[in-house]
């Protein structure tokens, strides 16, 4: 088990309070791709970002490897995030001033791994790993959806994270790059063993999934485990 969550909740507002969880129980297993779908505003970013510490339930526990988030101070949360947990967002959220290899660098910079020659060494290899080296010196504005994703998931999984939080990584790609996307994430689970929590839309791309929770007003109403052959 990589995640626990015991009765989470999570309200909105002050005055006109919103509750976006209502009681939320999950585990989640080491190595396995989850996705939770869901229609629109039900609470699946909230889940998401209260899973990985960056927004705060209001009440009930998160233990993520063990470690209860609700016991760790700001800080303390942002260093175990950059230890052990990547990112990747529905836009990317790459660096415009920065070219793709020193995006990719970036987490590798701030937990200071490695001199500057081997950091550029890793941030290319991570770049041909996810086929888009010949990208490397580009400008996230000069290029395509599909490079720009892939250039953030060599950035999530360069410091070899043991979990990577996906909120809609298909959502701003055409088919054939979803398509590609999600085959790339299925390569790094099976060869890293990197677990992966997908948020999405698409049933195309929650169905390659191990397992699918549904979503609905703030609770989960259903889970699929689907076995492949
Ligand atoms: N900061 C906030 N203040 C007030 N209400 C919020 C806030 N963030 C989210 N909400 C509300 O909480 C509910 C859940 O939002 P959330 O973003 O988690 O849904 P979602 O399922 O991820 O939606 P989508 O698929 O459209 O991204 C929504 O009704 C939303 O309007």
């Amino acid at each position: 088990m990589i995640v626990r969550a015991k009765n989470l909740t999570k309200m909105y507002g002050k005055k006109e309070k919103f509750e976006a969880l209502k009681g939320v129980n999950l585990e989640i297993n080491e190595g396995e791709i989850l996705a939770i779908l869901g229609p629109s505003g039900c609470g699946k970013t909230t889940l998401l970002n209260c899973l990985s510490g960056l927004d705060e339930p209001t009440s009930g526990e998160v233990e993520v490897l063990g470690k209860r988030l609700d016991r760790m101070n700001e800080e303390e949360k942002t260093i175990f995030r950059s230890e052990n947990m990547g990112f990747i967002f529905q836009f990317f959220n790459l660096i415009p001033v920065l070219t793709a290899v020193e995006n990719v660098e970036i987490p590798l910079l701030i937990s200071k791994n490695g001199t500057p020659t081997e950091i550029r060494k890793k941030a290319l290899e991570w770049l041909e790993r996810l086929h888009i080296f010949h990208r490397k010196n580009a400008y996230p504005s000069e290029m395509s959806g599909g490079e720009q994703q892939r250039v953030a998931i060599a950035r999530a999984l360069i410091n070899n994270p043991k979990i990577v939080w996906a909120d809609e990584p298909t959502g701003a790609l055409d088919t054939k790059n979803s398509q590609e996307i999600i085959d790339l994430i299925i390569n790094m689970n099976k060869e890293l063993g990197t677990t992966f929590v997908i948020v999405t839309h698409d049933i195309n791309v929650a169905k390659r999934a191990h397992r699918i929770i549904k979503m609905d007003s703030g609770q989960i109403v259903s889970e699929e485990i689907l076995v492949r052959g």
